[in-house]
Order: C-alpha cells, then structure tokens, then sequence
C-alpha cells in the first residue's frame, strides 16, 4: 500500500500519520513553543517555593495588560474571580455548616467580585446577604446588583453590629478592598473595617484583607484575619503574612505568556477545578 501512496507523492511518515494519529512526527521543531507553553501552563514543573509575590505596581500591570494586551473585558474577569472565590468558600465552608454568609462589598473591582461571588453563592445553596454601603453607579455593577436582586439575595442598608452580625450570619466574605487599596481607611468603610476586625465570625477576604497594606500586610489598627485568602491572578506581597488556615489562588484566566513575562510560576490547578490551594 505505502506503494501506491509514493507513487501518489506520499512520504511515509504522511501515510502513518494518516493511519495512526498517534503517531509522533519525527520533525517536531513545529511543534516545540506550544508543547513548553503547555508544560508551563500545567505548571507541573513549578513549586510553591517559587511563587511570585507581586506588588502593587506588579499586580496594577498585570491587571492592565489583560485588558489592554489581552483584549479581556472586566466582566469576564470579574466572573472568573468571583465564581473561583466562591469555590474556594464552598471547599473551606460547606453549606451544611455555614449556609448564612454576609458578603461585604467595596467600591471597587473588588467589590464586583464580592457580588459575584454572592450570586454563585446563593446558585450553591448558600444564602448569602450584601452589605454595600457605596454601589458604584457604573452600568457593570448596576447589572451586578440588579442580577442579585433578581436572584433574591437580600441586601443591607446598615451595617450590621458584631453582635447581630454574630446571630444571623455563619461567615463573612470581606470584598470591600483589594490590590488599589490605599490606607488610612476612609469614613465611608470606618463601620463595616470594625466588624471585620471585631468579629468572631470567620472571614473569607477576596484577593486582599481588607484594610491591610497590599505589600507589607497588617499595618497599624488594622488587624482583621482573615480565615481564608483567596488570591486572584497571582499573591499580592501581604499575603506572605497571612496566618489563617485556608490560603487558595483563583482567577484561573492568565494567559501563559503573561504568566511567563512577569515570571508567575503559578502552581498546578488540579484537574478542571477553578482555584488551587497554596
Ligand atoms: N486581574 C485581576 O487580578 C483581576 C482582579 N480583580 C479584582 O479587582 C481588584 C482591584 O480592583 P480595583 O478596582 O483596582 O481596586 P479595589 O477594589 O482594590 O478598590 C478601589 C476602590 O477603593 C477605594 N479606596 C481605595 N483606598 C481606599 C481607602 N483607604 N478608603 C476607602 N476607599 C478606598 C477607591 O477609591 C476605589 O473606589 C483586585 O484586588 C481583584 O479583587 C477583577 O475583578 C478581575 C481581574
Ligand atoms: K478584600
């Protein structure tokens, strides 16, 4: 048969190729960039000690280039991030155990991510309550909002006391603030800063304790602790202070190009899940 075929201009490795698609072209020059990206994208070779730890600049530039380079839009990001934060709080914190979440929202993209995360939330039978003292009136997190009303998801108008927050909720998702943050906190996030350093609830913050530095962690009054980060993207410096139990990477949307560019070595997402514990 491999006749017939030379006599039609074949090569072998052609025909084989045809009758056997598993079989390794000898010439792989072609194929070698993807099969590195892959490897890398896999990260199978990486190892946590490796981990970058960006700072504030690093992670603004980084947030930038998706949008700029990549041509991704916020909203697919912020879905991305917020749906990844609520896996993490569902393998942390198990409906059974903690149905009753607070989800405190900030006037930035961090605060997107917290009402995103409350929509999956509410999807995955938790029954999540936002408390977001200052909605950005942007036609994003309008539609945000909009869509967690439509899901029933109730919502504050006062910042709940420590001690109502303590009867009526089993966990605080913290997305006031993320890598923009700059302190001093201000007036407007004074009250809902207190309950989550007052309280005894445990905290998932998104991406950042809110109120800490992004780059030296706990500063002055600023104390919460958090029981569970989950860092977007890559880990921002401070959360090489963190000393709660539960320390996941979501945000499962970088491309491996940038990944390499700003030297990430992110480590492995096991299988098709959409964070990773660190
Ligand atoms: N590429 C990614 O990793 C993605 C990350 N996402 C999330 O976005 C935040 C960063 O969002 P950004 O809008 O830049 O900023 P913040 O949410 O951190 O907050 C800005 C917001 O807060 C106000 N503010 C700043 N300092 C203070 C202060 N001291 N007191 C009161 N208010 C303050 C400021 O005025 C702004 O209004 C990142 O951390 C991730 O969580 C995306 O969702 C997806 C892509
Ligand atoms: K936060």
């Amino acid at each position: 048969m491999s006749l017939v075929y030379r006599q039609f201009g074949a090569s072998l490795r052609t025909i084989s190729r045809i009758f056997h698609p598993l079989v390794v072209p000898h010439n792989t020059q072609k194929l070698r960039a993807p099969l590195e990206n892959k490897r890398f994208y896999t990260g199978k070779t990486m190892d946590l000690k490796d981990l970058k730890y960006l700072n504030q600049q690093e992670a603004i530039a980084v947030d930038q280039e998706l949008f700029t380079e990549y041509k991704f839009s916020v909203d697919q990001l912020m879905e991305l991030a917020g749906l990844s934060c609520a896996h993490a709080v569902a393998k942390c914190f198990p409906a059974e155990k903690h149905p009753r979440i607070l989800v405190c929202c900030g006037p930035g993209n961090n605060g997107g991510d917290g009402l995103v995360a409350a929509r999956h939330l509410s999807l995955m039978g938790y029954t999540p309550t936002i408390y977001y003292p200052k909605p950005t009136p942007k036609p994003l997190f309008e539609n945000l909002s909009h869509q967690c009303r439509l899901m029933e998801i109730l919502s504050l108008t006062e910042c709940p006391s420590v001690e109502s927050a303590s009867c009526n909720y089993d966990l605080i998702v913290d997305a006031l603030f993320g890598f923009s943050f700059k302190p001093p906190v201000r007036a407007d996030f004074a009250a809902v800063v207190e309950l989550l350093q007052q309280t005894k609830l445990p905290i998932a913050s998104v991406d950042i304790p809110s109120g800490w530095d992004v780059e030296k962690g706990k500063v002055t009054e600023c104390d919460l602790e958090p029981a569970l980060l989950i860092s977007l993207t890559a880990p921002k410096l401070c959360a090489r202070h963190f000393r709660g139990e539960h320390h996941f990477l979501g945000g499962r949307f970088v491309p491996p190009a940038l990944q390499r560019k700003y030297g990430l070595n992110l480590p492995v997402y096991p299988g098709n899940e959409l964070c990773v514990k660190l």
